[in-house]
């Protein structure tokens, strides 16, 4: 989903700080399911503070000559996102989207528009409803040696937030946003 993003002109009532923006695509997100558009707001009240994971990161890719790069080489591997959604700006191409078929296509980088990538623990409370994105980031294309930069808007409930199935199944146990990143990032950098 590419949301309209528009010139940061101080004042500008059109212009939302990503904090603001990720609320109001989560209220979005609740009335579409029919849910009270509240819903996810309560367990968002803490972002910025030391009692929520979410973070805004920095990614930086330097040139590369696509053709010196090993088999299979990527700017950042398959993943899924582990919080509620994640807001996206990136300067160019690059970023693949994967299909519910299992196909990777490319996510076209709009001027001006944030990408919106639903996470895991959005997945988990809507029961599948909405699913977490699996996403990775390609080289240029030979020829091209072009650098990357996008800043990523990690959104993630409090950490003391209970995410359980909001359709009352019990598709996924029940939760902390706390424990779950925690579980998480040891998965993948291999803490125990
Ligand atoms: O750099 C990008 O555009 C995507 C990075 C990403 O998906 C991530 O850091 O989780
Ligand atoms: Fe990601």
């Amino acid at each position: 989903m590419a949301i309209r993003c528009c010139s940061s002109v101080p004042g500008d009532p059109e212009v939302f700080l990503p904090a603001e923006l990720s609320l109001r695509v989560l209220r979005v997100m609740a009335y579409s399911l029919g849910l009270d558009p509240e819903v996810f707001l309560s367990t968002h009240r803490l972002i910025g503070t030391d009692e929520n994971g979410t973070t805004l990161r920095s990614l930086y890719y330097p040139p590369v000559n696509s053709e010196k790069a090993k088999e299979g080489q990527l700017r950042c591997g398959e993943h899924s996102d582990y919080g509620s959604i994640t807001l996206l700006f990136q300067s160019s191409e690059g970023l693949q989207v994967r299909r519910r078929s299992g196909e990777f296509i490319y996510a076209p980088c709009i001027p001006g528009t944030v990408l919106v990538n639903i996470a895991e623990l959005v997945q988990r409370w809507t029961s599948d409803q909405f699913v977490s994105v699996l996403h990775r980031v390609l080289l240029p294309p030979v020829g091209e040696s072009c650098t990357r930069q996008s800043l990523a808007f990690f959104v993630q409930p409090d950490d003391e937030a209970l995410i359980t199935c909001c359709d009352g199944s019990n598709k996924y146990p029940p939760v902390t946003a706390g424990a779950y990143l925690i579980e998480r990032f040891n998965d993948s950098y291999g803490q125990s």
